[in-house]
């Protein structure tokens, strides 16, 4: 069990033992233009799907580390204050291993938005989001980043990673536990 996760603060008895692998996910804010920053991911896993920017932690840093390198690496942009508004847990049919996914919003950030080898980065208004062309869940728990919610999902998806069976999401009063 990987010390750094959260999952046995999640009140979900039959999970909290699970293996979780760490995860970050960046959400790059315009809010003078009510945009957010995506990008079209361009190969591996998500391929052809918009996404905020983040990836697997690594054993050396911290998630919020994670985080920062991540959106570097992905879209140019270094953030300058980030907020962490939400945790998505993920159980995939067939796979011991869940996913736990740390979201985040940065609100300022330094650089210049370029393309990478993973990401083709675009802005979006906050409120037209493509969700057609986003993960399936996504829908669900951006209204809780327009509310200022920060919020627990926890979603049980089949092996074809698409089709969700069963969900919990709801909001928190403090991710403190991160
Ligand atoms: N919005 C959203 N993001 C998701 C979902 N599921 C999911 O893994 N993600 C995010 C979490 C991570 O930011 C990203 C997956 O990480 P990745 O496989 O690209 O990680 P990586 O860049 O370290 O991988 P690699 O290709 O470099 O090995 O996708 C989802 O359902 N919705």
């Amino acid at each position: 069990m990987d010390s750094r996760s959260v999952a046995h603060h999640i009140e979900d008895s039959d999970h909290q033992a699970m293996a979780h692998r760490l995860y970050t996910l960046v959400f790059p804010l315009d809010s003078d233009n009510n945009r957010v920053l995506l990008g079209l991911k361009k190969r591996g896993f998500g391929c052809n799907k918009f996404n905020g920017f983040g990836g697997k932690v690594e054993a050396t840093e911290t998630i919020a580390e994670g985080a920062v390198r991540e959106l570097v690496e992905e879209s140019g942009l270094v953030a300058t204050s980030m907020q962490n508004c939400g945790l998505l847990l993920f159980y995939f049919e067939n796979d011991p291993v869940a996913m736990e996914v740390h979201v985040y919003l940065a609100h300022t950030y330094e650089g210049t938005v370029i393309e990478s080898d993973e990401m083709r980065p675009q802005w979006f208004d906050i409120h037209d989001m493509p969700f057609s062309q986003m993960w399936a869940d996504d829908s669900r728990w951006w209204p809780f980043v327009l509310r200022g919610e920060k919020f627990v999902g926890q979603f049980w998806l089949k092996a074809d990673q698409a089709t969700i069976t069963r969900e919990h999401l709801y909001a928190v009063e403090s991710l403190g536990f991160v």
